[in-house]
């Protein structure tokens, strides 16, 4: 068993017919998510809910939020569960075996430092850092593993490596660019898929996105300059979440899409990636190392 493990422990909700408590600890990992009246939150909950893989034990909103103090099966339309929204992140993070974490980048901050503590899996959804917040992580993930993802589907996934390859391929005469599109309630452009796939591409050429990034484009921006990446976000109506990495070169375009319908792809990635976790040392993953991409 990995040394890890031992200072997880594990934990469940409720025991089952002729479980002792003891049994019942030894059983499956137990999860706390954060954001949970958030729109990934709720889609969090009712998974875990409905996985047989892993235990609900802790629900955060913050201090101040109408949802502190009630059932989480309230949140997401089930009879109530035991588990109730706290807003007491000390006490909750301290029960986990994996935090799973999709709300904003300074809320995300603190709940790292207090998933090291844990030495909890914090699986990060959220997306929105600044170079300054991403440094700041690191301290948290020599205590436990931090696995973060501007997009947890498989799909987007595939593409960031089908993206570093077409990169690869074709040279600087294929202009590339990210449009991508989301809901009105978005708070952060580009998105953090917008930002994987640039960063893929990047990649993909041999240089960082930070290198080949053009500055948002307004007024008289001048003609483009070779070999840049630029990024374009559309906000509005319920749209969860649509990304066009395109290669444009003279006479032709190559289009790579991934089109998201339903936020569950998310929240299934993330789950995933709880689990892949329990048994990995302190460090940074992403999806790719999830997903064996
Ligand atoms: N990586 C991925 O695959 C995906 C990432 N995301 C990202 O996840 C994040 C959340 O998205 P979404 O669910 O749509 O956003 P929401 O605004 O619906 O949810 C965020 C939730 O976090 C809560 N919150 C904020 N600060 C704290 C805190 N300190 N303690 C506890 N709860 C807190 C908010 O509460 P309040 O409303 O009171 O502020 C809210 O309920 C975004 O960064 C988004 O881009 C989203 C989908 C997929
Ligand atoms: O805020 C969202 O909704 C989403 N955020 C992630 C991002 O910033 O790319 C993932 C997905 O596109 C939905």
């Amino acid at each position: 068993m990995c040394p890890h493990l031992g200072g997880r422990g594990l934990a469940r909700n409720g025991l089952e017919r002729g479980e002792t408590s003891e049994d019942a600890k030894m059983d499956k990992p137990g999860i706390v998510i954060t954001g949970a009246s958030g729109r990934m939150g709720r889609m969090l909950i009712a998974q875990v809910l409905d996985s047989d893989k892993m235990a609900l034990v802790g629900a955060l909103e913050r201090p101040g939020s109408e949802w502190v103090g009630r059932d989480v099966g309230e949140l997401v339309g089930r009879p109530a569960t035991g588990v109730l929204v706290s807003d007491d992140p000390v006490a909750t993070i301290a029960k986990a075996q994996a935090v799973i974490d999709f709300t904003t980048p300074e809320a995300t901050l603190a709940f790292a430092e207090l998933a090291a503590q844990a030495r909890a899996v914090h699986v990060i959804g959220t997306t929105g850092f600044d170079a300054d917040q991403i440094a700041r992580l690191k301290p948290a993930a020599r205590h436990a593993p931090i696995i973060r993802a501007g997009n947890m589907s498989l799909g987007v996934n595939l593409l960031t490596a089908l993206a570093r390859k077409v990169a690869a391929a074709l040279d600087e005469d294929w202009d590339i660019e990210v449009v991508e599109a989301h809901h009105r309630h978005k708070v952060d452009a580009p998105s953090g898929t917008a930002l994987m796939l640039g960063a893929a591409a990047a990649e993909g050429r041999g240089e960082t996105l930070e290198t080949l990034r053009t500055p948002a484009r307004e007024g008289i921006t001048g003609a483009r300059t070779r070999g840049t990446i630029g990024f374009s976000a559309i906000r509005g109506g319920d749209v969860v979440g649509e990304h066009d990495l395109i290669f444009a070169a003279d006479g032709e375009r190559v289009v790579l899409r991934h089109l998201a319908t339903d936020r569950r792809i998310f929240a299934r990635g993330a789950l995933k990636a709880a689990l892949w976790g329990q048994d990995k040392g302190p460090g940074e993953y992403d999806m790719m190392d999830v997903l064996g991409l």
